[in-house]
């Protein structure tokens, strides 16, 4: 589609395509199906006028992986939501079974050239500096597990509603996949569950069952999984009887001095993920883990 060719070309970085250090490519993966990609849309907005409330439902098959035209998709239509004035709330879902997002895709970090990765991570900052920044009032109905950057991709909202399912779980699990959760994740978990509980989470790359979640202050709420949504909905009308400005300038207050740092590091942090996630080591690690998650199936 031209729009996503247009989008995809502006995130290219013209200093990492020229950077000889990065001039490697990964190896190529053998035994990863790559997925096909599909031109269905990985993300179906409703948008109700007469409410100013629209809804997200992510819908990527099989696991709402946040792919390079997943996030570019989102990024496109956050931005359409958010340049409409009438558009006063967005509830994030997912349509996928038992899984709100797995996070970001794998497939984008392995096997792929030092381009693609730089590529893909600026569409990773994107989204979050478009979601945690957001204007609007941001919800998660978290209907399903939600690791890594799927647990990011929550945190970044204004409250967190999850499913009460011990099957489930959430959290910053990269330490496990041989990675490493960089700072405006870390920032991120930092503000929400504080600092002390963010060590922890890290270091250990824990992923919590609801009940846990809820008691560090992951989640906000637990709702039998039926009433995600609903739940949702009613908490939107309640924060939308506050002052808009008033809500949106003490959100401002408290988030961008997180924002401002990614903002004036984008490059080095583009950099920084480049060179880190084409280490064979690291390389390594994700083919590992991705074998892991399919003997685990099996
Ligand atoms: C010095 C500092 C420098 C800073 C450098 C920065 C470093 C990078 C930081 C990166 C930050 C974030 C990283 C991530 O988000 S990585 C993703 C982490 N995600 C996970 O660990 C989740 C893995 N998935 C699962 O646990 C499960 O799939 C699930 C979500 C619980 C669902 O379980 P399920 O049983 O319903 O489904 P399952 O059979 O496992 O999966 C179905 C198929 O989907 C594939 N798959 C799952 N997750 C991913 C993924 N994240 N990316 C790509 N593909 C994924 C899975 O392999 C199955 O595939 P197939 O059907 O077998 O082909």
């Amino acid at each position: 589609m031209a729009w996503r060719a247009a989008l995809r070309s502006k995130a290219v970085i013209p200093a990492l395509l020229s950077c000889s250090s990065h001039g490697r490519l990964c190896a190529s993966p053998t035994f990863i199906t790559q997925r096909n990609n599909s031109t269905s849309p990985k993300i179906k907005v409703d948008y109700d006028q007469t409410t100013g409330v629209a809804v997200m439902h992510m819908q990527s098959p099989p696991v709402n992986s946040l792919s390079l035209d997943f996030l570019t998709e989102l990024c496109i239509s956050l931005e359409k939501l958010e340049m409409d004035k009438g558009c006063r709330g967005l509830i994030i879902t997912s349509n996928q079974p038992k899984v709100f997002s797995a996070g970001l895709d794998i497939l984008e970090m392995y096997g792929k050239s030092p381009e693609h990765c730089g590529e893909f991570w600026k569409v990773v900052q994107e989204m979050w500096l478009k979601l945690y920044g957001s204007n609007m009032v941001t919800i998660a109905a978290i209907n399903g597990s939600s690791p890594a950057g799927g647990c990011l991709l929550s945190l970044t909202c204004d409250y967190r509603i999850m499913a009460d399912n011990p099957l489930y779980s959430i959290g910053l699990n990269e330490t496990q996949l041989g990675i490493v959760a960089p700072f405006w994740f870390k920032e991120t978990m930092v503000n929400t569950v504080g600092h002390r509980n963010t060590e922890v989470a890290l270091q250990l790359g824990l992923l919590y069952k609801p009940a846990e979640a809820l008691k560090i202050g992951l989640v906000d709420q637990l709702v039998p999984e039926d009433q995600v949504f609903s739940v949702a909905t009613q908490t939107m009308t309640k924060w939308l009887t506050i002052p808009e400005h008033a809500r949106q300038i003490t959100k401002s207050m408290m988030r961008n001095p997180t924002i401002d740092k990614l903002r004036t590091n984008r490059e080095a942090d583009i950099q920084n993920f480049v060179s880190f996630i084409t280490k064979e080591s690291i390389q390594k690690s994700l083919r590992m883990y991705m074998e892991m998650l399919k003997q685990r199936k099996a």
